[in-house]
């Protein structure tokens, strides 16, 4: 057996602990460490248990040797009882129920360490460091937090360990210890000094250490560690993410207008041709021309429902040729605006009125002038007509975009409504050409749309912020909880490994676990949410479901993986000296 320090030097922040410092460690017996507070015990026996890192020199350690530590804060998983932290991963035999009677913790095996009074944890601890079977056994400050009896137990059983092993002991308790030690040493002036031996130095035999590492023990343990709390976080993130998602799709139905209309047009049926196929275009009209698409008018701050559209050439209403800016009403909408205005028939004539129009995602205002009121038989159907061409020439000067030069080039490249001239039977033609898969046929191009518009802007405003505010919260959550959460799970992963679970072992089984509730969890609520939204009805984007999980799948991985980084054999004490401070 060989345990062996070799011209050890180490510091923190240009503070010196130790020089050339030698040992070795290699015979049993009971080795009892002194020094004064601050000189470097603990710092020592993390060394030697390869839990820090040294400036210079070298740890030398015979690969079949365990080493089990006894941490100086005594560190117990929370969500563990005491016998899953005692037993952890190995197997139950004779030896350790000596040890659990001679730590006389046999009553405490069904409590939780929160239970547990400091004394009884640090004996938990003890219990746990010895039921792994070591050759060499590292003890701070094992005796700090005992009665004396107790701390006579626990120092007649690691005498008893001492025949056949190695105990290294840092303690303050140098009058107690006296009659337990073999070695004493004291560490002074960055050095380790012999004060005082027992006796003679004897070659240990070595004790195979027969506990294998039990992978489904590890998973288990790793289960329970993580369970509850990962489940509630997962779950409350899914609810972050399906009351973005939520908020989203009542956004996009208040403020998306509404393309459905009622057949109004009795000359005209509007293609709706998908993907701009122009061959069937060109198949089933004679002239394709797009159609300006007009909103239904304000009045007053309310939306009234007209149908508005181009004068055909051979349009039975009036003969009348309209100019660029010009339309005609017919008498339901004089009604209106006569009602709305206190105007008189012939204060209407030359009245302005303002129309507007949607491209992409901005809205456009044309001003008419109303050149004249027309009859027609058409019951209560509130009609406009404005001049197809004069408004095609209109917008044909008007700037756009740097890509459109002018508006008429956006409505001809990406609009893909067109209109279809046809006879007075439209119905015998509407049923013709709806035979044909490739495209929609619409009569009508007016939307129900009854919104206030000074209202939509704010309420739109108003969602927007809210969204983006959820989105903030939802990524901070998952942040904070995510390193929040693996920070407090590394240090009783920590522990594990100083059971003796190998650190490959411990992240394989950490990441499998974690991700399994992301991979379960969010899936399954999100169907659930589809499935609901489909049963109402309703436009579902999965392209965006999909893009938001991602988002959130991929910050949550990489957090997980940044943190699982520090968990790694030489920063353990570290991560359970945090452990303690948090
Ligand atoms: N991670 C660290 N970073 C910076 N300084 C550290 C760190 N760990 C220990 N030290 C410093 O190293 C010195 C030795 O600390 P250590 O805990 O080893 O002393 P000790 O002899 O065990 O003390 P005590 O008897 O009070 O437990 C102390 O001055 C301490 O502040």
């Amino acid at each position: 057996m060989h345990l062996e320090l070799k011209n050890i030097h180490k510091t923190f922040d240009k503070h010196v602990l130790f020089q050339n410092l030698n040992f070795n460690f290699s015979y049993c017996g009971f080795y009892f460490i002194s020094g004064s507070s601050g000189s470097g015990k603990s710092t020592l026996l993390n060394i030697l248990a390869g839990y820090e890192d040294v400036d210079n020199g070298e740890r030398c350690i015979d690969s079949d040797v365990s080493i089990a530590c006894i941490f100086q804060n005594y560190e117990l998983i929370d969500e563990l009882t005491v016998q899953e932290n005692i037993i952890m991963i190995h197997d139950e035999n004779e030896y350790c129920t000596d040890i659990l009677q001679q730590l006389n913790i046999t009553d405490l095996l069904s409590r939780y360490p929160k239970e547990l009074s400091q004394g009884q944890r640090q004996r938990v601890g003890i219990a746990r460091a010895l039921f792994c079977q070591p050759q060499i056994i590292i003890c701070d400050e094992p005796t700090e937090s005992l009665d004396i009896d107790n701390k006579e137990r626990v120092l007649n059983l690691l005498k008893k360990l001492s025949h056949d092993h190695v105990v290294i002991v840092a303690s303050h308790e140098t009058l107690l210890l006296k009659n337990y030690y073999d070695y004493h040493y004291e560490l002074k002036d960055y050095q380790l000094y012999l004060k005082d031996q027992h006796h003679q130095m004897k070659t240990m035999r070595i004790i195979k250490n027969n506990s294998n590492v039990n992978s489904h023990k590890t998973r288990q343990i790793i289960h329970k560690i993580i369970h509850k709390r990962t489940m509630l976080q997962t779950i409350f993130m899914s609810l972050l993410i399906l009351m973005q998602l939520t908020i989203n799709q009542i956004g996009t139905n208040l403020f998306v207008e509404n393309k459905d209309g009622i057949a109004v047009n009795k000359n005209s049926i509007y293609v709706k041709t998908y993907g701009h196929n122009s061959d069937i275009l060109n198949r089933y009209s004679q002239a394709k021309r797009p159609i300006l698409e007009f909103s239904s008018v304000p009045i007053k701050n309310k939306l009234v429902k007209i149908n508005i559209y181009p004068q055909s050439v051979d349009d039975s209403v009036s003969h009348i040729h309209l100019k660029q800016n010009e339309i005609l009403i017919n008498q339901n909408v004089a009604d209106i605006l006569k009602n709305q205005f206190q105007l008189t028939d012939q204060e209407l004539i030359n009245y302005k009125l303002d129309l507007n129009y949607q491209l992409g995602q901005s809205q456009y205002t044309i001003q008419f002038q109303i050149i004249n009121i027309v009859q027609e038989d058409v019951n209560d159907l509130k009609q406009i007509y404005y001049s197809y061409n004069g408004v095609n020439s209109y917008l044909k000067e008007k700037k756009f975009t740097v890509e459109f030069p002018t508006q008429y080039d956006y409505l001809m490249q990406n609009s893909d409504f067109y209109e279809l001239q046809c006879g007075t039977d439209v119905e015998h033609y509407f049923q013709s050409l709806i035979k044909n898969n490739d495209f929609s046929i619409q009569h009508s191009i007016f939307s129900e749309q009854q919104d206030n518009l000074g209202q939509k802007s704010l309420y739109q405003f108003m969602f927007m912020i809210i969204q983006i505010i959820l989105g903030i919260v939802t990524i901070i959550y998952i942040i904070y909880i995510t390193w929040k959460d693996v920070t407090k799970n590394l240090t009783s992963l920590s522990i594990l490994h100083a059971v003796g679970v190998p650190m490959s072992e411990i992240k394989k089984n950490y990441f499998t676990e974690k991700l399994k509730y992301l991979v379960i969890i969010i899936p399954f609520l999100m169907c659930i949410w589809i499935i609901l939204f489909v049963f109402l009805h309703q436009d579902i984007n999965y392209l965006r479901i999909l893009g938001y999980i991602i988002v959130c799948y991929s910050l949550y991985i990489i957090v997980l993986f940044i943190k699982m980084k520090n968990l790694r054999q030489k920063n353990i004490s570290i991560i359970l000296k945090e452990g303690v401070d948090s």
